[in-house]
């Protein structure tokens, strides 16, 4: 059977604005397939996740042409499938506390009765090739199970490593809790931002996605030109991020912060309107969310010696207690953007929400 065509997605060109950009250390990955090449990177990966929880990886593998690939396909997911046939693999986010298939635009309540519009396409790693996909999408399958098992196996483990040996721990320590013998909520996002009404944008202050930690160990964002992705500092200031040419954008999250005792922390950043020259275009991301299986528990792994030198009485769940990885996910997936509502903390502009017994905060 001939494979169709994919029509070529093409971004806004990248802004000409000078904004606020974060600064943020680039790792080349070019010789981390051996283990004097992750040690040489041990250094450098280690102030980056202490200093910024962001980082951009380079020279991992894919060639631009492959990544550029995955937008055209991310694009094909939500504009070349249509509606009748998008019904049928609609996510349950709230019912099953996973992400997987379609997430609607307007799901999600933003602000002020403003909700978003973001439409996903979400396949979880263990499923990608056993799994019903829209009929579109079909012949195309098998490229996106292998870009994300190379995403996995080269890109994302060999991060893994070298962050546990920043740690002090066996090399292999976090690469066994994510091989996918069991259970986890690890998927390739396809995600398409569309631009918004103004009244939206001032009701929402302009944002896009709340400021949030993401629940997982890692997340790779294959970088695109659309600059919307915004990191808050450690001084509580919020800077952009700047897109790199074939560059994946790494942050840390919980699921980390959770097993290194706090050690490292996951980042807060969020989505907002792009700038002037980028505003009536929209914004297609490639996204890959790695978690731990899902039974693995979320404590501090003492064996290091960086978590011995921990306060762990600070930690989140210090006391209770500590959940699962798939209680924590089942928690934040299952609640997260309803309308409930939320109260107000005191620390830079909290919004505190209780999940399903698990406190979520939403920096705005
Ligand atoms: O679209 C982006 O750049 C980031 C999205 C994000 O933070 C998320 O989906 O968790
Ligand atoms: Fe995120």
């Amino acid at each position: 059977m001939a494979v169709p065509d994919v029509p070529v997605y093409n971004h806004a060109p990248p802004t000409q604005e000078n904004l606020e950009w974060a600064d943020l250390a680039t790792v080349d990955m070019s010789n981390a397939d051996t283990v004097e090449g992750r040690k040489a990177l041990v250094k450098q990966v280690h102030d980056a996740i202490k200093n910024e929880g962001f980082l951009y990886v380079v020279n991992h593998g894919f060639t631009p042409e492959q990544t550029k690939r995955m937008f055209d396909l991310a694009n094909y997911a939500i504009e070349n499938v249509n509606e009748e046939e998008k019904s049928h693999y609609v996510g349950n986010m709230r019912e099953d506390g996973s992400y997987r298939g379609y997430k609607p635009r307007k799901f999600w309540h933003i602000a002020n009765g403003v909700r978003d519009e973001i439409e996903q396409y979400n396949m979880n790693f263990r499923d990608i090739l056993n799994r019903a996909h829209p009929k579109p999408l079909r012949p195309f399958v098998a490229e996106i199970d292998a870009f994300t098992k190379y995403a996995h196996f080269r890109i994302f483990n060999n991060l893994l490593r070298i962050i546990a040996m920043s740690l002090g721990l066996d090399e292999e320590r976090f690469v066994k809790n994510h091989d996918h013998s069991a259970e986890a909520e690890t998927f390739l996002r396809f995600v398409k931002y569309f631009p918004r009404p103004e009244e939206d944008e001032q009701k929402s202050q302009n944002v896009w996605l709340k400021g949030h930690t993401d629940l997982v160990s890692l997340t790779l964002l294959f970088s695109q030109p659309v600059s919307a992705l915004q990191i808050m500092t450690k001084d509580g200031k919020w800077k952009w991020v700047k897109h790199v040419e074939n560059a994946i954008v790494v942050n840390i999250g919980d699921a980390i912060e959770f097993l290194s005792g706090g050690y490292y922390q996951s980042t807060i950043h969020r989505v907002r309107q792009p700038p002037d020259d980028q505003r009536d275009y929209p914004r297609v991301g490639v996204i890959y969310f790695v978690s731990p299986h899902d039974d693995v528990e979320l404590r501090p792994l003492i064996e290091s010696p960086l978590v011995q030198q921990m306060d762990l009485t600070k930690m989140r769940f210090a006391g209770e207690k500590i959940p699962f990885m798939e209680e924590y996910r089942k928690s934040r997936v299952m609640n997260y953007g309803g309308l409930q509502p939320t109260r107000a903390g005191v620390r830079r502009e909290v919004e505190e929400e209780n999940l399903g017994g698990v406190v979520v905060k939403h920096y705005n």
